[in-house]
């Protein structure tokens, strides 16, 4: 048992397979890419994993408790999920930032300096701190979110193609930040090879689907 497993997944849209009995094992600090053509089924995983309601047959199981209606939140808390779609939020960059550091469990070990330090890493200046996060560029939405995901304390990762408009500096950067945590459990979705070139599992979904 891993601290993820996915057990006979099979998910149709209106008739059309798009998962059919998906098997997957994920074993802590593991470090994983899902790749495969667009509309195979990637992001769906991930939203059900999360529960965004769709409906499916199969078994989700988070360090081995099925994952249903009534633990969802509890899965929410400790899994942290970088959508494909950045517009997730609204507000000042710097409240989202103190929002997620609000939470009883994140203020432990964070300090300003590690923000500053991870924000930097990623090339966004302090100034951003104090602009609204709608107003924001493509890929400095995806970097915030990127932020909020690093300080929220969590330690399984689902990242949903977040380095698709960043440079290739910032995509190896965004990697290292993600991979290097032998603690952190990654599943990443990407096309980027940067991703391929790191991963300990590379999971190709091309050939699993009807
Ligand atoms: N709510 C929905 N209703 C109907 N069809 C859906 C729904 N959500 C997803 N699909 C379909 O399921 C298929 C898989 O979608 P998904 O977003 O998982 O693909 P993906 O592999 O992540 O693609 P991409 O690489 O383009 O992001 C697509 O054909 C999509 O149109």
């Amino acid at each position: 048992m891993g601290i993820l497993d996915i057990r006979d997944l099979s998910i149709s849209y209106d008739g059309k397979s798009v998962l059919s009995e998906f098997d997957l094992s994920v074993s802590k600090g593991e470090k994983i890419l899902i790749k495969g053509r667009s509309g195979i089924g990637k992001s769906t995983i991930f939203r059900l994993i999360m529960g965004f309601g769709i409906q499916a047959s199969g078994e989700i199981l988070l360090a081995g408790i099925p994952i249903d209606a009534d633990n969802i939140w509890d899965v929410r808390k400790k899994v942290a999920y970088v959508s494909q779609d950045t517009d997730i939020t609204e507000g000042k960059v710097s409240e989202l930032i103190d929002e997620v550091l609000s939470f009883k469990a994140n203020r432990l070990n964070i300090s300003k300096e590690n923000v500053e330090a991870i924000m930097s890493d990623l090339s966004l200046s302090h100034r951003i701190l104090n602009k609204e996060y709608t107003r924001l560029s493509g890929g400095e939405k995806q970097r915030i979110a990127l932020v909020l995901a690093l300080l929220s304390g969590k330690d399984v990762f689902l990242l949903d193609e977040v380095t698709a408009e960043l440079d290739v500096t910032l995509k190896q950067k965004v990697v290292s930040m993600f991979f290097d945590n032998p603690q952190w459990t990654v599943l990443s979705i990407s096309h980027d090879r940067e991703w391929e070139e790191k991963a300990t599992n590379i999971i190709d979904l091309s050939g699993k689907v009807n």
